[in-house]
């Protein structure tokens, strides 16, 4: 039924046999039945409609072997007298008429223009039925229940619309304006342009400036944390510059990791360390960032892990959680191109029912990485969207379910009570699901991550993380707090807005970047 509607809305105004039509009729009809009052309303044709298609004329219909006549007349679709200013097409000839009837200088009617109805009661020109060419006693007496026919019994407002120029009370063709009547300007003159054009012979393209060969995935993590690692090495060089290993150095080192985020575990892992190998003796700021690589990467190998996928559900579901702007989006995107690149089935549901643009941004992922797409609209039940999803994803054997949702954290309350609910509806349909919970994290955001992953691990369970803008001006040390308070697995960084620009995360790497070591 829905869908022979469809087709009705796009065949709209298309010719078709009057046989083929009778059953479409009875099809509309049904469905006119089932739509609410205002929604009917809105599907019946209106009076301005140009041309209805006869399953859509409310007068009946024709029957299956009408004739192409009888059908017309059965279309016939006037618009109402008091309904003309609406459509902004009073005749000029009407309107000229009513100047001169006040000036007192009517000698002839007008005519009216085919296509165009009377007017009716109410109307300054009621009484003057000049509708019809030639003389008055030709004319037709509008009345409101029957449509305006000429004398030939041909229905006058079915007639194409063109103006009987040369009828018009007192005007003539003469006086019509009209390019050639306008002067030589028009044939001879240059166009003018709207601002912004020219005309003339096209314009000598500049050759191509060859791209800079994009960066390895390191080299960008390195430039994110670069701010980080610089900041860190010059302040620890000058610190140790000329200076024995003592406690005061200890502590001043020991503030400076935790200035750049790295946290209090981390930082007295690194000086632990440090004093146990260095004690009172010289100590350069290689051998610094050395032990700080080596001490960080102690802290993120046992997080640094693949996202494992149980491919023994169908499917398995990922709920991607974060504070609005790190990334949720387009980590799914670049999540589902690997995955749907590895020969997956991915469905992406596109939970974020907050903000309109946030389901647009799914649905272009959804189509460029080939997976499939679920979707609401703006101010939707989220949960509702996941469980649709769930089952729709099962329905179509998928793979991998992964599901985008708000993150406005400046109504706690309410995302926390959404997000449960998520949860606890994907429960309903599998105790397992969601099987993960990934939360995004923005690199450049600082200590206020370490919060954002506390909140969200309590209202929805995460069980990953991923950390995105790797490539910005991060401030990639708060991973390494996080990473020493919650044990969480990091499955991924975001190292660019790209589609591939996501990468497995590796803890020695990371660590060297932020020590400021090669790879
Ligand atoms: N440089 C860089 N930009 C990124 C990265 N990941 C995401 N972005 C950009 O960050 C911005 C926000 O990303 P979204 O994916 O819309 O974030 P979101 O969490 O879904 O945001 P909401 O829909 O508002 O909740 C976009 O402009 C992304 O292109 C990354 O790894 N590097």
């Amino acid at each position: 039924m829905a869908l022979s509607f469809i087709k009705k809305v796009f065949t709209f105004g298309k010719e078709k046999p009057a046989e083929e039509q009778a059953p479409e009729a009875a099809e509309t009809k049904a469905l006119e039945a089932e739509l609410e009052p205002h929604s009917r309303e809105e599907h019946l044709p209106r009076a301005s409609d140009p041309a209805l298609p006869e399953e859509m004329d409310t007068a009946g219909g024709p029957a299956a072997d009408a004739s192409e006549t009888s059908a017309k007349e059965n279309l016939t679709i006037l618009p109402a007298a008091d309904q003309i200013g609406d459509l902004g097409v009073i005749p000029l000839s009407l309107l000229e008429a009513e100047a001169e009837q006040e000036a007192g200088e009517i000698k002839t009617p007008p005519s009216v223009p085919a296509g165009h109805p009377p007017h009716k009661g109410g109307d300054p020109l009621e009484g003057e039925a000049a509708f019809s060419e030639g003389s008055a006693a030709e004319v037709v007496e509008a009345s409101e229940a029957e449509p305006v026919t000429s004398e030939s019994g041909k229905d006058i407002a079915a007639q194409p619309l063109t103006p009987h120029v040369g009828e018009m009370s007192g005007g003539t063709e003469e006086n019509i304006p009209s390019p050639e009547a306008d002067g030589e300007h028009a044939s001879e003159a240059e166009p003018v342009l709207p601002k912004g054009f020219a005309t003339g012979p096209k314009v000598a393209e500049p050759e191509p400036i060859a791209l800079t060969p994009k960066l390895s995935w390191f080299q960008r993590l390195r430039a994110g944390l670069a701010r980080t690692s610089s900041q860190l090495t010059g302040q620890i060089s000058a610190l140790f510059t000329k200076r024995k290993l003592d406690d005061d150095t200890l502590q001043d080192l020991e503030d400076l990791l935790i200035q750049a985020d790295l946290g209090l575990e981390t930082a007295m892992r690194v000086t632990g360390t440090l004093a146990s190998e260095r004690y009172g003796k010289d100590v350069t700021g290689e051998d610094v960032s050395r032990i700080m690589a080596f001490e960080i990467a102690k802290v993120l190998k046992p997080v640094a892990k693949p996202l494992q996928l149980d491919l023994s559900h169908k499917p398995h579901v990922i709920l991607v959680v974060g504070v609005n702007g790190t990334g949720k989006t387009t980590t799914i995107g670049k999540l589902a191109s690997k995955l749907s690149g590895a020969g997956l089935k991915v469905m992406v549901a596109a939970g974020d029912t907050f903000r309109a643009a946030a389901i647009e941004q799914l649905k272009i992922w959804a189509d460029r990485t080939k997976s499939e797409f679920i979707g609401t609209k703006l101010g939707a039940d989220a949960a509702g969207l996941a469980y649709d999803a769930f089952e729709q994803a099962r329905a179509k054997k998928c793979d991998v379910l992964i599901i985008d949702t708000a993150g406005r954290l400046q109504n706690k309350a309410e995302l926390m009570a959404e997000l449960e609910k998520i949860v606890r509806v994907l429960g309903k349909l599998d105790p397992d699901a969601p099987h993960t919970v990934l939360q995004t994290l923005d690199a450049t955001t600082g200590q206020n991550a370490l919060n954002q992953v506390e909140i969200f691990r309590n209202v929805a369970g995460v069980n990953g993380l991923i950390m995105t803008k790797l490539d910005g001006t991060a401030r990639g040390g708060i991973l390494v707090a996080i990473s020493a308070k919650h044990k969480l697995p990091v499955y991924f960084i975001g190292v660019g807005e790209g589609v591939d620009d996501l990468e497995p995360f590796e803890a020695e790497d990371f660590a060297h970047a932020i020590a400021g070591l090669g790879q």
